[in-house]
Formats: C-alpha cells, sequence, structure tokens
C-alpha cells in the first residue's frame, strides 16, 4: 500500500480536503418546478420581479376610511361600497364617506386607515366611528415587504419551507438547485446479521445500516443500502466498485482500523485514491475519504457512535459542499453543567444533552458513557459537544462548541 496521502492529520485539515474536494466535484444543477424544490440547495439568484405586498391593502376586516374625517371625535361616514380580497373595483373614498373592507383586500383610492369592524356602529349605510383611532391604522404597504429588484435569495441557501414559499409569492414557479448526491450505504463485518434474527455467539445486529440510512434520508437524500457484507476483499471490492462506477457517493463503515480483515484503505489504495486516512479526533479516529472510479468515498469506522460522529461532522459536510450549501450547519456555544478531565490529545466530540437554564443560557451535559459502542447513550444524547485538541481540563461553566443534533 502507498503511503503518500495525509494520515493523522488534524480535523481542521481533514475539513480543509474535504471542502476542497467537494468544490472540485461541484454536483450539476437542474431546473425544478417550485413544489419540488423544498430542502434543496439554490443554484440561483432569486430577484424580485414583483412588489411584496404588491398593492396596499387592508390587515384587517373593517372600515377603509380618510383619516382626517374621524379625528375630531366620534363621526359617521357614508358607506359607498365593499372591497372584497380578489379583484381591486377602483373604489374611491371622498371626504364623508367610507368603504366596507376585508383583510388583503386593497386599498380604495383616498383611504388611508382602516377601523376594525368590532368597534363601528353600523345603521344600514351609515356607520359611526369612535375617536382615536390612529392614522394609517391597520395598512399594509405595497413593497415593505420585499420592492422589485430586491436580491431575495442566493445561490448555495437552503430552500427551506419559509424561502420557497417566499418565492412562490413572488410568482416565481421554477427553480434551479443543485442535482442531490447519491448516495450507496455498506455494512461490512462476519459478525453481523439483520435484526429479527437470532445472535449466535460472537454476532451483532447490524445498527449502522439504519442509522447512516436515517442520517441521510433526514438529511433529505434517497440513500440505497446494499445487503450487509462480509469480511471478503473480494466480494467488497466488487460490490464497492460497482457502487462507484453510479452514484456520487459511496459510504461504508467498519473495516478501516488495523484488524487483519479491516480490507477497505488497501481497497480504496488499489483501485482508487486515498485523500486521507486516519484523523485526530475522538471517535472516529480511523477515517478514510477519498475517490473510487467516479464517486467520493468515505469509509467510516465501525463502532456506531463513531459512524454518527464523522457523518454528523465531516460525512454531512461532503454532502453540503458537493451540493454547493454555503449557508453553514449551527453551531451553539454552551456552558458546562459537569467538568471534562481530556488526557488525548485529539479533538473530541462528546455526546450529551442541552438545556436551557433559567437565566436563559445554554448547558451542555456532558454523558459519562463517553464509549463509542455505547449507542443507547448517543440516542438519548441531542448534541455533540466539542473539546479541542490538546489535553483539555475544562470546570464547570467553561464554554464550549455544541452541535445540535
Ligand atoms: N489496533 C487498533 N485497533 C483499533 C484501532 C486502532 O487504531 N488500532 N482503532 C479503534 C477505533 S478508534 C475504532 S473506531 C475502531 C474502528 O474499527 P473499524 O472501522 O475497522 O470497524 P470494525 O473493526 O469493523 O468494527 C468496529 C466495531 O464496530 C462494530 N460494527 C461494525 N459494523 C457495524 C454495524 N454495521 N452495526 C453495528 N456495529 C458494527 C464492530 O462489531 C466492532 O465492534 O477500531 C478500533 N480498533
Ligand atoms: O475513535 Mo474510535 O472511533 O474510538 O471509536
Amino acid at each position: 500500500m502507498r503511503d503518500d496521502f495525509p494520515t493523522q492529520l488534524t480535523f481542521d485539515d481533514a475539513q480543509a480536503i474535504v471542502d476542497a474536494t467537494a468544490a472540485e466535484h461541484r454536483l450539476p444543477t437542474e431546473r425544478l418546478a417550485l413544489a419540488r424544490t423544498h430542502q434543496r440547495i439554490l443554484a440561483q439568484d432569486v430577484v424580485a420581479p414583483i412588489p411584496l405586498p404588491p398593492f396596499d391593502n387592508s390587515a384587517m376586516d373593517g372600515y377603509a376610511v380618510r383619516h382626517a374625517d374621524i379625528a375630531r371625535g366620534e363621526t359617521t361616514l357614508q358607506l359607498v361600497g365593499e372591497q372584497f380580497a380578489g379583484r381591486a373595483l377602483d373604489l374611491r373614498v371622498d371626504a364623508g364617506q367610507c368603504v366596507r373592507i376585508t383583510t388583503g383586500a386593497p386599498m380604495p383610492a383616498g383611504a388611508d386607515t382602516v377601523v376594525i369592524r368590532e368597534v363601528v356602529r353600523i345603521e344600514g349605510d351609515r356607520i359611526t366611528f369612535p375617536a382615536d383611532f390612529r392614522a394609517g391604522a391597520n395598512v399594509r404597504y405595497a413593497g415593505e415587504d420585499v420592492q422589485v429588484d430586491d436580491a431575495v435569495l442566493a445561490p448555495g441557501q437552503v430552500l427551506t419551507p419559509a424561502r420557497v414559499a417566499t418565492v412562490a409569492s413572488l410568482g416565481i414557479d421554477q427553480l434551479s438547485v443543485s442535482a442531490r448526491p447519491t448516495v450507496a450505504v455498506f455494512t461490512t463485518g462476519d459478525e453481523l446479521v439483520q435484526p429479527g434474527i437470532a445472535l449466535e455467539p460472537g454476532q451483532i445486529h447490524d445498527s449502522n445500516r439504519e442509522l447512516l440510512m436515517g442520517l441521510l434520508r433526514a438529511d433529505g437524500l434517497e440513500p440505497t443500502a446494499w445487503p450487509t457484507m462480509p469480511d471478503d476483499p473480494e466480494r467488497i471490492a466488487s460490490m464497492l466498485r460497482d457502487a462507484a462506477s453510479s452514484f456520487d457517493v459511496v459510504i461504508t463503515c467498519g473495516a478501516v482500523s488495523a484488524g487483519e480483515k479491516d480490507h477497505v484503505p488497501a481497497l480504496l489504495d488499489a483501485h482508487g485514491r486515498i485523500r486521507f486516512w486516519k484523523v485526530r479526533m475522538k471517535p472516529g479516529m480511523p477515517l478514510l475519504f477519498g475517490d473510487l472510479d467516479q464517486a467520493r468515498f468515505l469509509g467510516l469506522p465501525g463502532n456506531p457512535v463513531s459512524v454518527f460522529a464523522t457523518y454528523a461532522t465531516l460525512g454531512r459536510r461532503l454532502l453540503d459542499g458537493l451540493q454547493g450549501r454555503t449557508e453553514a450547519r449551527r453551531v451553539f456555544r454552551a456552558r458546562l453543567a459537569t467538568p471534562i478531565d481530556k488526557p488525548h490529545a485529539r479533538r473530541e466530540f462528546l455526546r450529551g444533552r442541552l438545556e436551557v437554564g433559567e437565566d436563559g443560557t445554554l448547558r451542555a451535559h456532558p454523558d459519562a458513557a463517553t464509549g463509542s459502542h455505547r449507542l443507547r447513550a448517543a440516542a438519548m444524547a441531542d448534541a455533540l459537544i466539542v473539546v479541542p485538541e490538546g489535553p483539555q481540563q475544562l470546570s464547570i461553566g467553561s464554554v464550549v462548541d455544541v452541535l445540535p443534533y
């Protein structure tokens, strides 16, 4: 096996390689009907062709008036028409007049204020208004949310429901977005059997497959899982190469550390290219990254919590980068609720729970179960607590980065 790739690199160096690789292999863009763009990464500018709101309109059900008419105390005005939301009727409010109006209906010419219907007295077409109604009340002005030619969205942003809805309100029905990466998921190991099958001595159930498939689906992808593979290098090689010829990303878990059956790094070296192997992070140190055929290749360590932590940090980063996402994932700052004593030099991603204190401060409770096989503990946690490189003795109240999940 060659040894001309970075190894034992820092987390930041690994992240830089992931970023550069993703930029090199940006996925193509596609034009989609708006309804299909949810959660995609936008690949174009969105510039407003119309203002929002498109016209001055009423915020309430009531009566459109000229404020000057009702400014001097209780006043009775003549009802001259009704304007509902829908087609603008070209109504006018002249001195002494009012128009019945509903929420979202265009303001009639001449009117500048809407008085809610609950406070008026109605006698046929004579409407009596109370004193002290604020001028301009309950009017929503054209362009107060968006003006024509405003740059509303930019490439690299995530199409959240509110953003897709904003695009809809601008009247735009198609968007250019990044293609979704296609992802093939492999789990390997002679010890693995599927849930539903009773364990023979030495066997465990394959949990990483559900873990990875769930993480990928939660990120909006439609991953494909291969059948669990035994530790047979020839079969592994042929299946991986098969997947790598037609998927954008191939993710394996297990068989990347130092055991006799850890074939994956040698396979990647022989048939593809290793970009790095072994990162100074915990869990997840044996992480492998490179290229195989036309795919990016991620070899995650087999321990379930290592799968979780490496996916949540570098795996997700790769998938985001391939799609040109520019918006960073959220990192919070929190105060430690219990001390941390970390003797080793690697950056550690401890599992823990976040809690908002009475004073509004976010507190992180690191989990005492730190082993990378402790999946249940990770499942009950809701954040990765980042403990920086180098030996660290962090006291209660120390401020740490946390990655919520
Ligand atoms: N001598 C060394 N031993 C180990 C090292 C090392 O550097 N030198 N690294 C350790 C670290 S750190 C980790 S993490 C693991 C990673 O090992 P592998 O990626 O080679 O994974 P395996 O050995 O195949 O499995 C590790 C562990 O995870 C279980 N596993 C694997 N696949 C699944 C699955 N689909 N579902 C549930 N559990 C799975 C497997 O049974 C093992 O217990 O290596 C350390 N050893
Ligand atoms: O780094 Mo391994 O990932 O300890 O479990």
